[in-house]
């Protein structure tokens, strides 16, 4: 049996925006991305806002629409094409894959209180026989998410960020999803909470052997989290590696960019990494070549001309970039 839970190949999204009739204009948000994510992983993807984080977690989770190459999920118990999923398979792979929301204020209903919030996808899947099934399996996943059982009978505008970001990741886990995106799901808290969020969801994952696809904007956060780390930028992957091997040696220029932005990260070496300038590009009007040659420092004409493929070294660590083994070079400043 393969380790793999989700496999994408060339993985497209594309949204049609505005043009004539006849000359449909596309926004490619995700661009022939590929990438496995192991059974029981912490998979990690940053990059800066509007690189296609989100679009790619929803791909995967088939809320957005694949428009080229496409992607498997395979848990040992079925096996989907996400692409030729038919009705009845999406329906069963709404309760396996899952969505914890980005901002714990804006995805809860204020009329609901908690305890119907979290029973809400038992209802609507039908997972539940009657209401005393309904309610024991909402207290038993509130339990494990640290939420008073007191609490289940109030509404959500009682609680602090970190408690309504628990109450989402209740609502998430209740279907007992094996694969859930967390998309920017400790962003919108104070650093001391995100971390108490953090270690619930690692909790969580070894205690449920779930597999996260855990999205940020932030390499600091993704750091202590994830086993794994992808870099997007502009709808691609430009590099992805074993987190320990991405911190110790980042190869892609993007990728060191980012780093720079970490004060705590930054004191001997990264410290000369250069600073990210600029501002991403706009997926309608994409640079040639390689997509960061527009902000890269190193960039050389052959990096406007041709875009770099993703390359592995053959120990898991992919890199698109023409000249990342030159610029790793001892004398490269
Ligand atoms: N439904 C849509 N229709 C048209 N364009 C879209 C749609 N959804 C996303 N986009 C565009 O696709 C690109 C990628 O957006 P996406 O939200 O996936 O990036 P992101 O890296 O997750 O950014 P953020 O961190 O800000 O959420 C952006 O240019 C965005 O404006």
């Amino acid at each position: 049996m393969s380790d793999v839970l989700i496999c994408a190949k060339g993985l497209s999204v594309g949204f049609p925006i505005g043009g004539g009739l006849f000359n449909k204009q596309v926004l490619k948000a995700v661009d022939n991305v590929s990438l496995d994510i192991k059974k029981g992983s912490f998979f990690g993807l940053v990059g800066e806002s509007g690189s296609g984080k989100t679009t790619l977690g929803r791909a995967l989770l088939k809320a957005a629409p694949i428009t080229a190459g496409g992607a498997h999920y395979s848990d040992g118990e079925v096996d989907y094409d996400l692409e030729k999923i038919t009705n009845d398979q999406l329906k069963d792979y709404r309760k396996r894959a899952q969505l914890i929301f980005q901002d714990p204020y804006a995805a809860l209903s204020p009329r609901m209180t908690v305890r119907d919030i979290i029973a809400e996808p038992l209802e609507v899947m039908r997972l539940t026989k009657n209401r005393q099934e309904t309610d024991a399996r909402v207290r038993e996943i509130a339990a494990k998410c640290r939420l008073n059982l007191e609490h289940l009978r109030r509404f959500p505008h009682a609680f602090s960020g970190g408690q309504r970001q628990r109450i989402s990741i209740a609502r998430a886990l209740v279907s007992a999803p094996k694969f859930i995106v967390a998309d920017e799901s400790v962003a919108a808290l104070d650093v001391s909470i995100q971390a108490d969020v953090l270690n619930l969801l690692k909790q969580i994952q070894s205690d449920m052997g779930l597999t996260f696809m855990f999205i940020s904007h932030d390499l600091s956060v993704v750091a202590h989290t994830c086993d794994h780390v992808a870099v997007m930028y502009l709808g691609r992957l430009v590099e992805s590696a074993p987190t320990r091997k991405l911190f110790a040696a980042p190869r892609h220029p993007y990728t060191k960019a980012l780093f720079s932005a970490i004060p705590s990260l930054d004191p001997d070496d990264r410290g000369s990494a250069q600073k990210l300038t600029g501002e991403i590009p706009s997926p309608t009007n994409q640079p040639s070549g390689c997509k960061f040659h527009t902000r890269c420092p190193f960039a050389i004409d052959h990096c406007k001309q041709v875009e770099p493929k993703l390359e592995t070294d053959g120990t898991g660590h992919d890199v698109a970039c023409h000249r990342w083994k030159e610029l790793m070079a001892p004398q490269a400043a």
